[in-house]
């Protein structure tokens, strides 16, 4: 956070408001006429601005620098300090964007008040600011796979109507991402998107987290149903929900109304549910662990959310939007990627998915050099099982197996993984490893490498674990 920047031309003042922020915390620099103060914001923008209207031997007077900072960093938030009396002056302060004002002579406590309600308007603000940031770009569906693009044309179909949709598949896949392009292409996108983290409101609390409470002290205070009145409510990870909890939603959805912790009065609501789990619910529902009948009443329309692992085509487009993001959001640097480094993060194992390949990309470019382009080597050599120095790791199932054998099994994970990189096509993966096609077929063959559709995209698995899987 930046600091307090105190112009006053009276150096009592200035160094008296100085030390007693500094007392409580603040770092502070002092200016004592507009030349300073331009100055000292060139060098860094302050968090906020505590300015004396009336400066003697300065070129500019408050409100000159007022207008100049508002025009040029409207977030930051200024407190203009005028002469008793100079009531207009202030409130003129006001209008050209002046957070608060405080008269001379002021009583300390008082400014207080005053900075810690300015910094607290100016944190929410960035927040919203940053909030509605990430609301855009996690609508946004990066990807042009098969099993992607099934997944969209199946999101595509639910956008217009007001199902309720129960999203599948492993943890950081982009669940949450799906639900926010329901909602950003259905005709609630104007309305709020709620998300509810099951697993992170705690199990006592979760019913005045949704349903609100009234109590005689602070009257009505709305809770997450109605605040997504009119728009979406998103259950993340629905099989957290604690057992009571779920027969009071269950009885909402049947309803279509509630009753506040502690109120009397039914409110009603207009809200499409979605929800989203990886985790089995019929396996849950058989443990007693969820309600069957709550089951049926999210699952009306069930939509799965296939791994990286299926659609590892998508993850070149996906590294560079990221990229990207990460340079726009956080000014990381915006560096190109290495064709080796594109088919490292193709290979490599990602049980985090999409997340984990955003941390990834996060991770190289804070830490990584800052040359051009992104190479293998800083993509951490352990995730793909090789050691700082570059020799390869051997799993102990690998270490104990005869030569050949071993090479087999090498040679099966390669292929296997080399396939699904290019989405099945067996040309692309044979130009790639350096083989003919006639022979990277006879080679599949004789490992047990079949391929098959799944979701609309081609997959490579073993032809054992494929029988039995049938
Ligand atoms: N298709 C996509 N395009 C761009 N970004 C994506 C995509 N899918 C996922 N992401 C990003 O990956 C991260 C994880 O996505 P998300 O939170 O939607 O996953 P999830 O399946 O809901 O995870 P969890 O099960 O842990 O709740 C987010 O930062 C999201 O922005």
């Amino acid at each position: 956070m930046g600091d307090i920047l105190i112009t006053d031309d009276e150096r009592d003042i200035r160094e008296l408001v100085g030390d007693i922020l500094r007392d409580e915390g603040f770092s502070v620099r002092l200016a004592a006429n507009s030349e300073e103060c331009m100055g000292a914001i060139d060098d860094e923008k302050p968090a906020l601005m505590i300015l004396d209207i009336w400066l003697k031997d300065s070129a500019m007077d408050g409100i000159d620098i007022l207008k100049s900072v508002k025009r040029d960093h409207p977030e930051i938030p200024v407190v203009i300090i005028s002469g008793h009396g100079n009531i207009e002056i202030a409130v003129a302060a006001i209008k050209q964007g002046a957070y608060d004002f405080i008269e001379k002579p002021f009583n300390i406590d008082q400014l207080l008040v005053v900075i810690r309600r300015a910094m607290e308007t100016s944190r929410l603000r960035r927040e919203n600011t940053e909030l509605r940031r990430k609301d855009v770009s996690t609508a946004e569906m990066i990807g042009t796979s098969a099993a992607f693009k099934a997944l969209k044309s199946q999101l595509d179909k639910v956008t217009k109507s007001n199902g309720r949709v129960m999203l599948t598949g492993p943890a950081g896949a982009g669940k949450e991402v799906a639900a926010r392009y329901i909602h950003a292409n259905s005709n609630r996108s104007t309305a709020p998107f709620v998300s509810v983290n099951s697993a992170s409101i705690e199990p006592e609390r979760m019913e005045e987290v949704l349903f609100g409470r009234e109590t005689n002290e602070r009257g009505v205070e709305p809770g997450l149903l109605e605040e997504a009145h009119g728009g979406v409510l998103y259950f993340d990870e629905i099989a957290d929900m604690p057992m009571g909890t779920q027969s009071k939603i269950l009885r909402v959805l049947v309803d279509q109304q509630f009753q506040r912790v502690g109120g009397g009065e039914k409110v009603r609501v207009d809200i499409r549910v979605i929800s989203s789990t990886n985790r089995d619910l019929e396996a849950e529902i058989e443990a007693g662990s969820f309600r069957q009948e709550l089951y049926h009443r999210l699952n009306v329309v069930p939509i799965r959310v296939p791994g990286l692992e299926e659609r590892r085509e998508d993850i070149p487009e996906l590294a560079v939007h990221f990229i990207e993001g990460f340079n726009t959001s956080q000014g990381l640097p915006q560096r190109e990627l290495s064709d080796d480094a594109v088919a490292l993060l193709q290979t490599m194992h990602l049980p985090g998915n999409v997340r984990q390949l955003k941390n990834v990309i996060e991770r190289v470019l804070i830490l990584g050099e800052n040359s051009d382009p992104i190479l293998p080597r800083e993509l951490e050599g352990v995730e793909r099982g090789e050691t700082e120095d570059g020799r390869v790791v051997l799993s102990g199932a690998l270490a104990t197996l005869p030569l050949r054998e071993a090479r087999e099994l090498f040679e099966r994970e390669y292929l296997l993984t080399q396939i699904n990189r290019f989405g099945g096509n067996i040309s692309r993966t044979a130009t790639f490893v350096g083989m003919e096609r006639s022979a990277l077929h006879r080679k599949l063959k004789s490992l047990g490498v079949v391929t098959s559709s799944k979701a609309g995209s081609r997959v490579a698995h073993i032809e054992d674990a494929a029988q039995a899987a049938e």
